[in-house]
């Protein structure tokens, strides 16, 4: 599909690409790009990247290039891609809020490279290449965000990329997204941290963690995730975020007043209505790799 396929950034969310692109056999050639040389060679021992490369050698011969770098530093090195980008390279990102990323980026390519916003909703709690999965995006939706000024072609194209990978593209205005994952991912990682903090600030927390089972185990799972990506991705999400927190202050509120006051049918109608809506998620990725087997079989 691809000639050459450069990643910027070869961690956890690259190197899955870069995993997955090389065995599906998408590219002829997939090149790393990294600072930090462990890991980079680690991505070659993975065989997530055929080799190692840099940004000046290799772009002038891609034909894409993923960035998928922490956001705090995207732009940066989308700019430093920039004079060696050839005309018809298309570029995406990976990275968990688009709004301001995708309109500067837009803005400082020149008009026969191509930019379209991307973001895989799959994930672990671990950085760098050693939690790389080739199949990590099977079943996932994988945001694109294209504007009134991306180009048709390149869209298609990353669109039968990601299908290619086993995810479902689904396209969303950089505002719908940005809005969504404040509300499905960002809030849900604020109150793991907080859930965790909040048991941790007792003064019998040694014992508080030691009964901790299922419940505590199963909400705070992400809590383990990367600080510094979290602090990036807040922050450059400030103001969904800060809705979202408000929401969510408000239902916690409503419930603890039902609590305070023993309204019980309250209490159990908010409790229902949670557990339907839970009971009937879409099991999005064992549901799609259900089906993948079927029609396989
Ligand atoms: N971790 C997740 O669950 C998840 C899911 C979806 C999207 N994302 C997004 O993917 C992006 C990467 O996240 P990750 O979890 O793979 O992080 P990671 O820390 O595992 O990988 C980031 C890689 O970028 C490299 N890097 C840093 N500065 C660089 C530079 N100047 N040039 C090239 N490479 C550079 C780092 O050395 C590292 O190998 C972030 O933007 C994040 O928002 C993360
Ligand atoms: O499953 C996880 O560990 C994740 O944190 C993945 C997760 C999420 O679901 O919130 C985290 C950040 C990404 O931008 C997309 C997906």
């Amino acid at each position: 599909m691809f000639k050459k396929v450069v990643i910027a950034g070869v961690g956890l969310i690259g190197g899955s690409l870069g995993l997955a692109l090389t065995r599906k056999k998408l590219a002829r050639e997939v090149v790393g790009v990294d600072p930090d040389l462990e890991n980079l060679k680690l991505a070659v021992c993975m065989g997530a990247v055929g080799r190692a490369g840099t940004l000046s050698e290799e772009l002038p011969t891609a034909d894409l290039l993923i960035l998928a770098t922490p956001i705090g530093v995207t732009l940066g090195v989308l700019e430093m891609a920039r004079p060696y980008l050839a005309p018809g390279t298309i570029v995406t990102d990976v990275g968990s809020v688009k709004g301001r990323l995708v309109e500067r980026a837009e803005a400082m390519l020149p008009s026969r490279v191509y930019f379209v916003g991307g973001h895989p909703m799959a994930g672990r709690e671990l950085a760098g290449v050693a939690g790389a999965r080739e199949d990590l995006f099977t079943g996932a939706a994988y945001v694109l965000t294209p504007t009134a000024s991306t180009n048709p072609a390149a869209l298609h194209v990353l669109r039968q990329l990601v299908q290619a990978l086993g995810a479902i593209p689904l396209e969303l205005s950089c505002r719908q997204h940005d809005r969504a994952v404040a509300l499905i991912s960002h809030l849900p990682h604020l109150l793991a941290a907080t859930l965790v903090n909040t048991a941790a600030g007792e003064a019998d927390c040694e014992l508080l963690l030691k009964l901790a089972a299922g419940g505590f185990r199963d909400t705070t799972r992400i809590a383990a995730g990367n600080p510094a990506m979290w602090r990036d991705i807040l922050l450059t999400n400030r103001d969904m975020v800060l809705q979202a927190v408000k929401n969510f202050r408000q239902q916690l509120t409503t419930v603890e007043q039902a609590i305070r006051a023993f309204e019980r049918e309250e209490l159990v109608q908010k409790l229902a209505a949670a557990r339907e809506i839970r009971q009937n998620l879409p099991e999005n990725r064992k549901h799609v790799l259900a089906e993948l087997h079927e029609n396989e079989g």
